[in-house]
């Protein structure tokens, strides 16, 4: 689907949806199924489907590319199910979407002597992380004061020494890998829901896609439900500047020079554009809005993709994890795509690194990475030579000035309320996407669920109705909290309480 370019003047719309992502996509089509077809999709890129982006990588026998995701891999909570099916199994069911079962399961461990059989380590981190989960819900349920994921795993047994890096890798893997975020930073509490609502509601497993038409398959054929082919409703190539905004409608203003009148505007930028202020908002956004903005975190998550000429790593392990001697969380893991189910014989690895160790890779260039992954892939296969890869890509989040990070994650210290005013519309300003939902967020479900919210419930507003998607009442702006509470109450302050000689010092 192609849009075509604005013109220069202010063009009015009912609908202004800024993003053309997941949650863009949805909102339009939540709109369009209320008979409201007067709306602009506003996009950055020259394509759809935003943080679910694929590329074509490395080449196959007969010469033509293998097509990877750079983004979204997995969809995420499917199989055994309590009757709830996760909408993106249902997109790539209903579009074909090629996939294959990944069994994490399927691991074999290495340090830098080469494979060493540590495995039995993630029978532990289960045992602990099965009472950290008690933990945790005990929280959620009683609102009690959070903790870290690691305070909680610790207090569930599961305790590494900071020198035992096999014990460290493992942590690393089980425990900051699904947030890209440091384990010592990430709620307790929102982290366990975020997993349950995922993967006890639609079930355990992940399917990688292996599509040829890339993830966004489903994006794609979503949007032409509802577009058709060069429609001028989307605009690609369009970076949005300045977003005006008021109890009576919203303007937003482009790089380009164009601008857009609506009733109303969501924006489904992600939470690092937000926070790296790459957008003016005019008014200035309130200040419960703008802490809400920086008290979420930001993760980075980047998969370094390289083909060699042969399958030197166990052909049939799915996962390879890797101990450094020294620094955790480097390198620490392989994902083969030449094992079976995937591109079996592709000779294709893929290495994933988080936060920090994210940053310093998009710091460096592809030659030095790609040399410091050479040396850690001697040291896993000691005694065999392995050549330098023939391809060889990663991504840079932290660059790529519409996004600014992978996904969002809850840290320690954020509470429900303080969410909602991540969620809450300003004026006639709605937010969706990613990181806007509170049960799914740093998922493509999550994404899905928060456009169809935000566009049915402007629709309701348009058409004077009360509406939500879950059909419960829900009428005019979304609830926002001015004041947050969730600090010790000054009256508390006391001597008893350890505090003596009033608030203040
Ligand atoms: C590396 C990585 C791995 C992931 N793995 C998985 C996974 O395996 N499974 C899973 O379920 N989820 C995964 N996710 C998360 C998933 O991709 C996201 O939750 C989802 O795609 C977010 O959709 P969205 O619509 O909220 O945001 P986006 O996809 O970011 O859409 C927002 C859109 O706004 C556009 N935009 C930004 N700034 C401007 C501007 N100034 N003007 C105009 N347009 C602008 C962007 O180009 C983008 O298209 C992963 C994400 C990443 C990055």
């Amino acid at each position: 689907i192609q849009g075509t370019s604005g013109t220069g003047a202010c063009r009015h719309t009912t609908v202004a949806i800024l993003g053309g992502g997941m949650a863009g996509i949805t909102a339009a089509q939540a709109l369009n199924n209320q008979s409201i077809a007067d709306f602009v999709i506003v996009e950055y890129q020259n394509r759809i489907g935003g943080r679910v982006n694929h590329t074509t990588f490395g080449r196959k026998a007969d010469g033509t590319p293998y097509v990877i995701e750079l983004g979204a891999y997995w969809v995420q909570g499917v199989g055994t199910t309590n009757g709830s099916v996760n909408p993106i199994l249902r997109l790539a069911q209903k579009y074909n979407l090629t996939t294959a079962l990944s069994d994490f399961e399927s691991i074999q461990t290495y340090d830098a002597t080469g494979s060493v059989d540590y495995t039995y380590l993630m029978d532990e981190y289960t045992t602990a992380s099965a009472r950290m989960e008690e933990i945790g819900s005990t929280i959620l349920k009683n609102n009690l004061q959070d903790m870290s994921i690691r305070q909680g795993m610790a207090l569930g047994g599961w305790k590494p020494k900071v020198d035992d890096m096999a014990a460290q890798a493992i942590d690393w893997l089980r425990g900051d890998v699904e947030s890209a975020s440091p384990v010592g930073e990430s709620s307790l509490a929102f982290g366990l829901a975020a997993g349950g609502f995922t993967f006890g509601q639609f079930g355990p497993d992940n399917y990688l896609v292996t599509d040829p038409r890339g993830y966004s398959a489903i994006i794609e054929g979503e949007a032409a439900t509802f577009l058709k082919n060069d429609d001028s409703r989307l605009l690609l190539n369009t970076k949005v500047a300045n977003i005006s905004y008021s109890d009576t409608g919203v303007t937003v203003h482009s790089h380009d020079g164009t601008c857009i009148t609506a009733k109303y505007a969501i924006c489904t930028f992600s939470l690092g554009v937000l926070q790296n202020m790459a957008v003016d908002f005019n008014p200035e956004l309130p200040l419960w809005k703008r802490t809400a903005i920086q008290k979420f975190t930001m993760g980075t998550y980047t998969k370094i993709f390289m083909q060699f000429n042969e399958t030197f790593w166990p052909k049939d392990s799915q996962n390879l994890l890797y101990a450094s001697s020294d620094r955790r969380g480097y390198y620490a893991s392989f994902q083969s795509l030449s094992a079976p189910g995937f591109f079996e014989g592709s000779n294709i690895l893929f290495a994933t690194v988080l936060a920090e160790e994210a940053y310093r890779v998009e710091r460096l260039s592809e030659a030095e990475v790609q040399a410091e992954i050479m040396a850690v892939l001697r040291q896993m296969f000691p005694g065999t030579t392995i050549p330098e890869p023939t391809a060889f890509l990663y991504p840079r989040w932290n660059k790529a000035e519409w996004a600014y990070g992978s996904y969002s994650n809850w840290p320690l210290g954020t509470t429900l309320e303080m969410h909602q005013n991540l969620r809450a519309n300003t004026s006639r300003l709605w937010f969706a996407g990613e990181a806007t939902s509170s049960q799914y967020f740093g998922f493509l479900h999550g994404a899905w669920f928060e456009g169809r919210e935000a566009g049915a419930q402007i629709a309701g507003l348009i058409q004077g109705h009360c509406t939500n998607v879950t059909g419960e009442n829900e009428c005019g702006g979304r609830k926002y909290y001015e004041s947050l509470a969730g600090t010790t109450p000054s009256n508390v302050y006391t001597v008893v309480n350890g505090w003596p000689g009033g608030l203040l010092y």
